[in-house]
């Protein structure tokens, strides 16, 4: 967005996806006075058809001067204030690919939109007070979202999840201010204050804020997910354990060591969360200049992990290679995966056990078998689950933005009880009690900077 937030005239952008897989439609909003006015001068509508809020019209865009055929479209209209933005809006409903859009949009803009910033449209239905501040994240969450359980997260924030909780604490915090300031400025009037009354509300809010604080781990981890790298000397099975994991076969598997020279990712989901998972080459010393730099890759992907599996060959076991690659990646969660188990027989895995190094989370699998794989995802959710807070059973999930604005106003609020407990003068408890309803009314929007939101919605995509 611009410096200033002043966002003002009529906005237009390509509000579909524009990548190389076409989408069969493609849609052009507009919103703003001009709206409806730069729809008129394109589209045209044959017959009876009404130009009425909500309703559909069907018919063709036309160039305004040459009258050159632009494309067959449906026009969607919605007459503020009934409409995303609160603002006239159009929407050009178009062929897909990016032939029509583009045109259209150009169309729009020579009519006298400009195109919109990214996010302009939902900053507009936040400044016009369609939606709060959470619920704008929300926004750009679920467009994000790269699992049904991150969906469905940022779903329940725009559906006020966030809002109302936060909202009601604010509220409290300003009854209790009012209640307060009354004292200062009218204390022969009134009783006097309950002081412990007044103590219990605070630790309340305090004890909901700490509650919602919880979720932030968890939103974390929906929002942004884990890279995980499989690791380990060549042949031993990683590019086979990509492939089972995510049922596909993604990597190339062979008999010959050296077998994968990039780094090869895949997207998958586990209990929810997003994991990057990255299968490299396999860490030996060589002479072949294209292994080495997969190997140099591997190195680096492993740096960039948030978790390793380093897997191992079963009927090889734990040799000075191992020992080796372990040293590059131990200052990561590592869980050993022992592959190949099926070539070997119990008796066999009971001394490989008591022989190799003991890792607190290990696994067993036969990925050509496609065997191990629920054993290894919930062994990576504990890994993950580990010294994280478990959030209540809120369905929601705040981000680092949220949290941080939480943890000032949980540590006013905290301030707050110590000055009464040290029985300061009131005008030391409302000086807290201030910061903490600022602290919360930024998690709403209700007191935001410009440059905050600057750099919320810019994080937004364009059309959006
Ligand atoms: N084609 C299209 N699909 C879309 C959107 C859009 O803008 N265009 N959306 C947008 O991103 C989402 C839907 N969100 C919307 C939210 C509110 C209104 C709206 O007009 N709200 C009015 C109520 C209208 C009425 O009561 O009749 C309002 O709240 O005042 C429209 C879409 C997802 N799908
Ligand atoms: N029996 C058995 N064979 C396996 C298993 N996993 C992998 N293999 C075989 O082991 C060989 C090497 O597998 P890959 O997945 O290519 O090994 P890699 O670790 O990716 O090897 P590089 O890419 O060379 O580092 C292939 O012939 C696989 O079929 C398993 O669980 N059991
Ligand atoms: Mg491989």
């Amino acid at each position: 967005m611009s410096q200033t937030l002043a966002t003002s005239g009529t906005i237009a952008a390509i509000a579909t996806a524009i990548v190389p897989q076409q989408g069969s439609v493609g849609i052009v909003r507009v919103s703003g006075t001009e709206a409806i006015a730069i729809a008129q001068q394109l589209f045209h509508a044959p017959g009876k058809q009404k130009w009425e809020t909500h309703r559909i019209l069907y018919g063709y865009i036309r160039h305004p001067q040459t009258q050159e055929l632009i494309d067959e479209a449906l026009l969607l209209i919605m007459q503020a204030p009934r409409s995303f933005t609160r603002e006239d809006v159009v929407e050009f409903h178009c062929h897909g690919g990016i032939m029509a859009v583009q045109k259209v949009l150009q169309l729009c803009i020579e009519q006298g939109a400009r195109l919109a910033q990214p996010g302009e449209f939902t900053l507009r239905a936040f400044l016009n007070g369609r939606i709060d501040l959470t619920q704008a994240e929300s926004i750009a969450d679920l467009v994000g979202a790269k699992s049904p359980q991150a969906a469905q997260t940022a779903l329940a924030g725009l559906q006020g999840k966030l809002r109302e909780p936060i909202r009601q604490l604010r509220n409290t915090c300003l009854d209790i201010l009012a209640e307060i300031e009354a004292r200062i400025d009218f204390e022969e009037d009134l009783p006097p204050l309950n002081e412990e009354n007044i103590q219990a509300q605070i630790a309340e809010v305090t004890a909901k804020v700490q509650q919602i604080l919880a979720t932030a781990d968890r939103g974390e981890l929906l929002r942004t997910g884990i890279k995980v790298a499989i690791v380990g000397r060549p042949n031993v099975g990683k590019s086979s354990l990509l492939n089972a994991w995510s049922r596909s076969d993604r990597a190339i598997v062979t008999e010959l060591p050296g077998t994968t020279r990039d780094v090869v990712e895949s997207q998958l989901v586990v209990g929810g969360i997003p994991v990057q998972v990255l299968d490299t080459a396999g860490i030996r010393e060589t002479s072949d200049v294209v292994e080495k730099i997969g190997v140099e890759r591997s190195r680096r992907a492993a740096e960039a992990a948030d978790l390793i599996l380093l897997t191992i060959d079963a009927e090889i076991g734990w040799t000075e290679a191992e020992t080796e690659i372990y040293q590059q990646v131990k200052s990561r969660p590592v869980i050993l995966v022992i592959n190949k188990i099926d070539l070997i027989t119990e008796n066999q895995k009971q001394n490989l056990l008591t022989a190799i190094p003991q890792f607190q989370f290990q696994v067993h699998t036969a990925a050509a078998l496609n065997q191990g794989i629920e054993e290894l995802e919930t062994a990576i959710l504990t890994v993950i689950h580990a010294g994280k807070a478990q959030a209540a059973d809120l369905d929601l999930a705040v981000n680092q933005r949220q949290a941080a604005a939480l943890t000032s106003a949980k540590t006013s609020l905290k301030q707050v009880l110590t000055t009464i407990a040290e029985q300061l003068p009131l005008d030391f408890w409302t000086i807290d009690l201030r910061g903490a309803i600022q602290a919360l009314g930024e998690i709403t929007g209700e007191e935001v900077t410009e440059s905050v939101l600057d750099r919320i919605f810019s994080r937004f995509c364009i059309g959006k």
